[in-house]
């Protein structure tokens, strides 16, 4: 018997106006696997995550995480879902006017009725396990490098200790070596945690360190999935140009 996905999308359609974003698209997340998604600019991979989270609404077809619909649920019941993953945005979304511990208890604050002591402890051990030092609870998003920024958003995403993480690009401009060192970090906390995450990425390097599978995104809908190799003998233009041009060659050592 094959487990139940963690997130199982059914011919979703998503749109703005006239502009359709996504048409029959199809995907299984599994659970404790890191998904890549990959795909041109624009071809709708953060809208897909908006999707998922519940902050895009689809015009047509299912989304169901951890097994449920999230449009069919009660208020109460899809904050109890809500709590369960942990999202890190594109441009980190910190709250600037917060301290990046007081960022981390934002989701406790909205999610639990854990008192301020325990909470700015709890947050001090997710900014930790997010690789950071622990003074830097008390500095402000300003005050830090774009690593750390990144950093601060992991630990905000992980404050409640979710079970399926979504990361919309999180090594985008960040240089090579931070980025190596952010992708160990993920692959670290994914396996120790058991963590399924759903990652938006651009970089062929974060894909081949990180990711046990990629789907690529384009003409609307999932164009290919599988692990590099299998996407590499996939034929189509953009997923051969893709894997199979120097970056993707040198980043996957072929
Ligand atoms: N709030 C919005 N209003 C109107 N159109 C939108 C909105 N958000 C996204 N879009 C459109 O949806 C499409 C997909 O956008 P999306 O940001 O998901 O692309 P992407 O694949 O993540 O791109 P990139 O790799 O450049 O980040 C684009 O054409 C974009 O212009």
């Amino acid at each position: 018997m094959t487990a139940e996905p963690i997130i199982r999308i059914r011919d979703l359609e998503t749109r703005f106006g006239t502009h359709t974003v996504h048409e029959h698209l199809d995907l299984d997340v599994q659970r404790g696997e890191v998904l890549g998604v990959v795909g041109p600019s624009g071809t709708g991979k953060s809208v897909l995550l908006r999707a998922i989270v519940g902050l895009k609404q689809p015009s047509a077809g299912t989304v169901e995480v951890f097994g449920k619909k999230l449009d069919t649920l009660s208020d109460e019941e899809r904050r109890g879902l809500e709590r369960r993953w942990g999202v890190m945005f594109q441009d980190g979304a910190l709250f600037s006017n917060l301290t990046v511990r007081e960022n981390v208890m934002v989701p406790m604050k909205e999610h639990t009725n854990l008192g301020p002591k325990l909470s700015a402890e709890l947050a001090d051990m997710k900014i930790r396990l997010a690789g950071l030092e622990p003074d830097a609870g008390d500095k402000f998003p300003s005050d830090l490098s774009g690593g750390m920024r990144k950093r601060a958003a992991l630990a905000r995403a992980l404050a409640l200790d979710p079970e399926l993480l979504f990361l919309d690009e999180p090594t985008a401009g960040l240089d090579p070596i931070t980025a190596a060192g952010f992708d160990t970090l993920l692959r670290q906390l994914q396996q120790s945690l058991g963590l399924s995450v759903f990652l938006v990425t651009h970089d062929v390097d974060t894909l081949n360190a990180v990711c046990d599978r990629i789907a690529v995104l384009g003409e609307k809908k999932v164009l290919a999935i599988g692990t590099i190799d299998e996407l590499r003998a996939f034929d189509h233009p953009w997923v051969q140009e893709y894997f199979g041009g120097p970056r993707g060659r040198a980043a996957t050592g072929h």
